[in-house]
């Protein structure tokens, strides 16, 4: 396989592979390995993982390796306000794939709450998160041909606040109008502090948008997921 050309800045790593299942086996190997390690320092290890369809092969890759996973805080970066039944439920993806096999034994914090909104659900999910190990230890991140990450959506009228630095808030409720459904998700005040960071992409598209990403690195809010294009990063990436 020829492996694409990408210019990453100093410090920013690409892992690519010649199939969605090779990138996903080494995702899980490197996440496999960081919770371990943190494991053998800390009480507990924190594991934030995004939804869509990329994931999939990442997470029963990761579901099968030996951890002490009940000593582990599973999470999601980003949910769609529907219930767990809909098809386009994260938590019905997470639950069905990642928490399976050995992983089961994680602990799970769910996003989704009762609430007609996600604004009307934040008090509950942020209750709901207290006792989550701060910070995340692992942050997997996907990303929109818009750029979007989590549901930091371009479009999303609330998007400054759930950009900015000086937020002190864990979650922020986020109604893109490109979006079939209103989003609650983690805010980048809170997820650019985990300890590892990877970004998990599949297709030539996704490397277009990587690279657009990169060539105006600080206009954040025309294309979220720069904020996460710093050192320690890892790209992993298929076709
Ligand atoms: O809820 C979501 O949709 C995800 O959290 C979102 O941020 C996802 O990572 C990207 O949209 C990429 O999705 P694909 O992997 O399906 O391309």
């Amino acid at each position: 396989m020829k492996m694409p050309e990408l210019d990453l800045p100093q410090g920013i790593e690409a892992r690519f592979g010649a199939t969605p299942q090779q990138v996903a086996a080494q995702l899980a190997d490197t996440v496999a390995g960081f919770l371990q390690a943190r494991l053998e320092i800390a009480p507990r290890a924190s594991l934030a993982v995004s939804g869509g369809s990329t994931p999939l092969p990442f997470f029963q890759a990761l579901s099968h390796k030996e951890l002490d996973w009940g000593r582990v805080d599973i999470l999601l970066v980003d949910e769609r306000w529907v219930e767990e039944t809909d098809d386009a439920s994260n938590t019905r993806l997470v639950k069905a794939n990642l928490l399976q096999n050995n992983a089961a034994a994680a602990r799970f914090f769910s996003l989704k709450q009762k609430g007609d909104t996600p604004e009307d659900g934040l008090a509950a999910a942020n209750a709901e998160l207290v006792k989550l190990t701060r910070p995340l230890d692992v942050l997997i991140l996907g990303m929109g041909n818009d750029g979007h990450t989590a549901s930091l959506f371009p479009d999303a009228p609330e998007l400054a606040h759930g950009m900015s630095l000086e937020s002190r808030e864990t979650l922020a409720a986020m109604t893109p109008p490109s979006q079939a459904h209103q989003r609650i998700t983690l805010t980048y005040a809170f997820m650019h502090r985990a300890r590892f960071v990877a970004l998990h992409l599949k297709g030539d598209d996704k490397l277009d948008t990587l690279k657009k990403a990169l060539s105006e690195p600080s206009r954040m809010l025309a294309m979220p997921v720069r904020g996460f294009l710093k050192p320690g990063l890892q790209v992993f990436w298929s076709p």
